[in-house]
């Protein structure tokens, strides 16, 4: 793993690597690209520089291992990518072959759950949609019919309506769709049991707001929630009237016609959570799988037969139990440098912390050597993001400005999450705002890295706030009913991001190369580890920067 030194670039100046999260490069640069129509002089001064130094690179699709160029971009493969330097087929494209060939039917996961078909339950916990970042319906359906298939007698889903990868009202037609697919699931008592917006009930992360998951707990276990229906389709109609988006549904329970819950979790059933990304299900699957679980009052801990779709921790193992094997993502760049003693400081606030140390190292936690490495978790409002667009981004740089000043680092990395927690609250004008405070805060960092005489290296994980609104296929803006209120996005987008290099130590004959047009995040890697002086290990995506 021993890094040889870069034939021109100098080793120990300060590197700054700064993610604006959800900043996509967007080809339409109307007036819902809030990207394009934010105030940005910092960013726009860059790009100004040319294709030496300011250039996009490819964030969705197979460029970070997706199924297909269909697929949007998302923080955990996006931030996979840019740590390890690899292009990793991930969660989505795995479970895809597993289904296909089958295998997942005879993985130790499914001998683990499958003594519960016969006289048990089956409970699958799962986001209903296609939006193919955290699951998909698809696949979704594809381990029902196969469970019961292979004898399950009753089928419980609970289910968590998006709104935030599809576009919001979108849950009636899943729900329709679902409710539709498990009658057709012959001689298994198939029904939904309980469910609610993913921002209100279960798909927490990073700690950031444990009531959610007690919540689900609730009404998926318990069968405990504020509202009860006999009919999940009815559910979704009626807690829909108040206006709530489909991120932020009441949770539900469905009951017989005797108010009985019709799926609470009982001794010897099996759960398994349908989700293939980690974050949003690391807490919920804690609470399954930890007998000294304390983060909320269970009220009681049935004993099942836990899995997950994957593995959500590969450190701690979480959960013991899965159906298929997660990408094992090796060698990653926050491994590689600490083997060369080169020291890594990195921060964003709670809604990213993990994108920018447990992505970024490959989907581990904790550290690879304590004494190289310092990461920084701001805590995050919690309170709906179009209300507060600036976030925590001036905190954010505080933290990098002082880690920088103190000479104690050789990389700092930080994430902005404004641009993309914001834009998926769908709302223009604050995520305009929220654009225009991360150029601010991207000001402030590269006066520093002028100040000390070092090099930044300026990205995005995928494409979020460059397009606000839902359009046809011509990229007109779709509208409401009332024909002029657009429809807005709410979700990421197939957009490329920018990557934009520079600072007083890059030496003058250092420039993006023009041969790799179809470069993605995975040749970031090696960029910023040419930056910092090195040259990239040869089994990373080639470096952005003319050979030497
Ligand atoms: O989990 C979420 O917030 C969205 O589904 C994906 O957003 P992220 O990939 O930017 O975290
Ligand atoms: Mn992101
Ligand atoms: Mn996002």
């Amino acid at each position: 793993m021993e890094l040889a030194p870069h034939p021109v670039i100098p080793q120990k100046k300060p590197v700054l690597v700064c993610i604006l999260d959800g900043w996509g490069e967007n080809p339409v640069t109307d007036q819902y690209n809030a990207c394009h129509v934010a105030k940005s002089p910092t960013i726009d001064a860059l790009a100004a520089k040319g294709p030496g130094y300011y250039r996009s690179v490819l964030a969705h699709g197979p460029a970070v291992g997706l199924p297909t160029d269909g697929d949007m971009g998302n923080s955990e493969v996006g931030h996979n990518a840019l740590g390890a330097g690899k292009i990793i087929a991930q969660g989505a494209s795995l479970v895809d072959i597993a289904l296909e060939t089958k295998s997942v039917y005879s993985g130790a996961g499914w001998a683990h759950v499958k003594p519960a078909f016969a006289d048990n339950t089956l409970h699958v916990i799962t986001l209903l949609s296609s939006g193919g970042v955290h699951s998909r319906y698809d696949q979704v359906l594809k381990l029902c019919q196969g469970a019961v298939a292979d004898g399950c007698k009753k089928l419980r889903l609970h289910v968590l309506t998006d709104g935030r990868d599809v576009p919001d009202n979108s849950c009636h037609e899943y729900m329709r769709v679902l409710v539709e697919d498990l009658a057709k699931l012959e001689g298994c008592d198939a029904k939904v049991a309980s469910g609610g917006g993913r921002m209100k009930v279960t798909m927490d992360r990073y700690e950031a707001d444990w009531a959610m998951v007690e919540r689900g707990w609730k009404a998926h276990v318990l069968g405990d929630a504020p509202h009860k229906f006999t009919d999940p389709i009815e559910a979704l109609n009626k807690l829909k009237e108040g206006g709530d988006s489909d991120q932020y549904v009441e949770p539900f329970v469905i009951t017989d016609a005797d108010g009985k819950p019709v799926g609470t979790v009982e001794d010897d059933d099996a759960v398994v959570i349908a989700n293939f990304r980690a974050d949003r299900v690391v807490e919920i699957s804690k609470a399954f799988e930890y007998p000294d679980f304390n983060s909320f009052d269970r009220v009681r801990y049935p004993k099942v037969r836990f899995a997950g779709l994957m593995q959500y921790d590969g450190d701690l193992k979480l959960p013991a139990n899965y159906l298929v094997p997660p990408p094992l993502i090796e060698r990653t760049s926050g491994e590689v440098l600490a083997a060369n003693g080169l020291r890594t400081f990195a921060c964003s606030e709670t809604q990213k912390f993990g994108h920018v140390t447990f992505f970024w190292n490959g989907n581990r936690s904790g550290y690879f050597k304590e004494d190289l490495e310092t990461y920084v978790e701001i805590p995050s409002d919690n309170v709906p993001f179009n209300q507060a667009p600036l976030m925590k981004a001036r905190e954010i740089c505080a933290a990098g400005k002082e880690a920088l000043r103190s000479k104690k680092y050789d990389v700092v990395r930080v994430n902005f999450a404004n641009p993309d927690m914001v834009g998926h609250t769908g709302d223009l004008a604050a995520t305009i705002a929220a654009c225009e405070e991360c150029d601010a805060c991207v000001k402030e960092l590269l006066d520093v890295v002028d100040e000390l005489g070092g090099m930044f290296l300026l990205t995005a994980d995928h494409g979020n706030a460059d397009d606000m609104v839902q359009r046809n296929k011509k990229n007109e803006c779709l509208f409401e009913a009332d024909g002029t209120t657009p429809l807005p996005l709410t979700s990421h987008t197939l957009a490329p991001v920018p990557v934009a290099i520079g600072g007083p130590a890059l030496p003058a004959n250092i420039k993006f190369r023009d041969d790799l047009p179809k470069a993605g995040l995975a040749n970031v890697t090696a960029t910023y580890i040419n930056l910092m002086g090195y040259e990239a290990p040869a089994e990373m995506e080639p470096s952005l920067l003319a050979a030497f």
